[in-house]
């Protein structure tokens, strides 16, 4: 899951129809994160919450709008709080406010005063939104995948991201196994598909995962010095027939998500939900970000999920024949694999507004009807990306992250405890393309 190409590609798409718009409206939006006087559990989470802030900067940026990012104590007084929280609700052109989780314990409460309409992380318990931007992307990039009689596995079921990532799956039809603390994680051997949202590093091995594993989708993200890590161990990762890298996987995507909620809520009411296609047929070419940023094993949907073979007139003009293809759940051989290009839905305006993405988790028809939607959601990204799109150039996804307006972000603290990333704080909003 390319989770960097998936990033530039909306981003494109976004930039070029409303970058303006959400520059002349003088947009804002405030990063709020909290520094560590400890060196305790809570502490540990600092770093990933620093580099988090980081993107969300460059992407917020990148799409026009001006973002205060600003770290506090984590001795500050819940009052404080209160008052900074209140002082952006109040201010017009603050669009969005994000706090950084987690936030330590005592001022927990404050999150829930978050504007509601202000709140596109779903922090508070007031928000619209079902989920935090990082579940909805999961979900996204696990969509695909999921047939009615689909087995998920969430694990860390009970944390930001994994209930988000429950509540989300339930919408759409699916019962998940719920696995956090204490739980026997073994019963992951049991399932089609695990997500994992720890924040445990290695916390997933062979004892976990193996070959008949569809997909894992691992949204742990554990800084350490020699770079992040996710809550599968490496030793492991080649198990799962798909599987995300860490980075480079979920943390993109969720960055695509956000600019989603900002661009929607500043410029495109209307705007049409990216989508993440996994490749389906090597004879079904959809245009791509960037092929090279791939560094996961892919096998085409209809190896991964339980389909009746393709019609024997389709031809295979390239690659492999997909009729041929091995039924899903057998031991992976090495050589059964191969890099195949990731697809990705026009994510722009070119798509009609109305269409949400198909759900196949409550379709009767089953698996075959999952691959004719698919088909269907091809046959329309294939139309959009036939029409006239100049962002589209060889060069765009080099461009498509250069902040070209007014950089205001001006994160007043950066923590000095970040261990991934040696670099200054003034660190990159002019440094190049990738959100990293
Ligand atoms: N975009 C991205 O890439 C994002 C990545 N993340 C990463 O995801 C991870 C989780 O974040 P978040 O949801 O905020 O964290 P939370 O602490 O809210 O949730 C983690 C959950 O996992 C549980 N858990 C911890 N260890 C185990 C274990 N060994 N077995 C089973 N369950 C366990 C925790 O239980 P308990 O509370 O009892 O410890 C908790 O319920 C972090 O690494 C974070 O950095 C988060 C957001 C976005
Ligand atoms: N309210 C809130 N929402 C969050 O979504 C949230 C949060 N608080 N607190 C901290 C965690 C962590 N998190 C990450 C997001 C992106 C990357 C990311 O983009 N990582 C890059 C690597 C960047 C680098 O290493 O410099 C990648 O995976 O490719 C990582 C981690 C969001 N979190």
């Amino acid at each position: 899951m390319p989770g960097r190409a998936i990033l530039r590609e909306v981003l494109a798409a976004y930039q070029e129809p409303f970058r303006q718009a959400i520059l002349e409206r003088g947009t804002r939006v405030l990063i709020l994160r909290f520094t560590a006087s400890t060196s305790d559990a809570w502490a540990a989470r600092v770093p990933a919450a620093v580099i988090s802030a980081e993107q969300k900067v460059r992407m917020f940026t990148a799409l026009g709008a001006r973002v205060d990012s600003l770290a506090i104590p984590d001795t500050t007084e819940p009052g404080e709080l209160v008052d900074r929280l209140a002082a952006a609700n109040e201010a017009s052109d603050i669009a969005a406010i994000i706090v950084q989780t987690p936030p330590p314990p005592r001022l927990r409460d404050a999150l829930d005063l978050i504007e509601p309409t202000k709140d596109i992380d779903a922090l508070g318990a007031d928000s619209p939104r079902l989920a935090c931007a990082t579940a909805d992307g999961i979900v996204r990039i696990a969509h695909p995948f999921l047939t009615p009689d689909t087995d998920i596995a969430v694990v860390g079921a009970l944390g930001f991201v994994g209930s988000g990532v429950v509540r989300l799956l339930r919408e759409h039809g699916h019962t998940p196994l719920e696995l956090d603390k204490g739980h026997d994680l073994r019963q992951l051997r049991d399932v089609d598909i695990v997500i994992s949202t720890t924040g445990h590093a290695g916390l997933l091995t062979a004892e976990h995962l193996h070959t008949g594993h569809r997909l894992v989708v691992d949204a742990g993200f554990i800084p350490q010095p020699d770079g992040a890590r996710g809550d599968v161990d490496p030793a492991a990762a080649h198990l799962p027939a798909a599987i995300n890298p860490v980075p480079g996987g979920v943390g993109p995507v969720e960055m695509a998500t956000l600019a989603e909620r900002l661009t929607v809520q500043q410029a495109a009411p209307h705007l049409a939900p990216w989508r993440y296609l996994p490749p389906i047929r090597a004879d079904h070419p959809v245009d791509i970000a960037e092929p090279a940023t791939l560094t996961t094993a892919h096998r085409t949907v209809a190896e991964l999920v339980d389909l009746t073979p393709p019609p024997a007139a389709e031809p295979a003009s390239t690659g492999r024949d997909r009729a041929a293809a091995p039924p899903p759940h057998p031991a992976r051989e090495p050589d059964d694999v191969e890099l195949e290009r990731q697809t990705l839905t026009a994510p722009s305006p070119v798509l009609p507004p109305e269409a949400p993405p198909p759900s196949t988790a409550a379709d009767p028809q089953g698996p075959t009807r999952t691959i004719d939607q698919i088909r269907d959601t091809l046959a329309e990204v294939r139309r959009a990306l036939d029409a006239p799109r100049p962002h589209r150039d060889a060069d765009r996804s080099d461009r498509a992250l250069e902040p070209t307006g007014p950089d205001r972000a001006d994160d007043q603290t950066q923590s000095p405890s970040r261990p991934a990333d040696p670099a200054p704080p003034e660190r990159g909003h002019d440094e190049g393309p990738e959100l990293h």
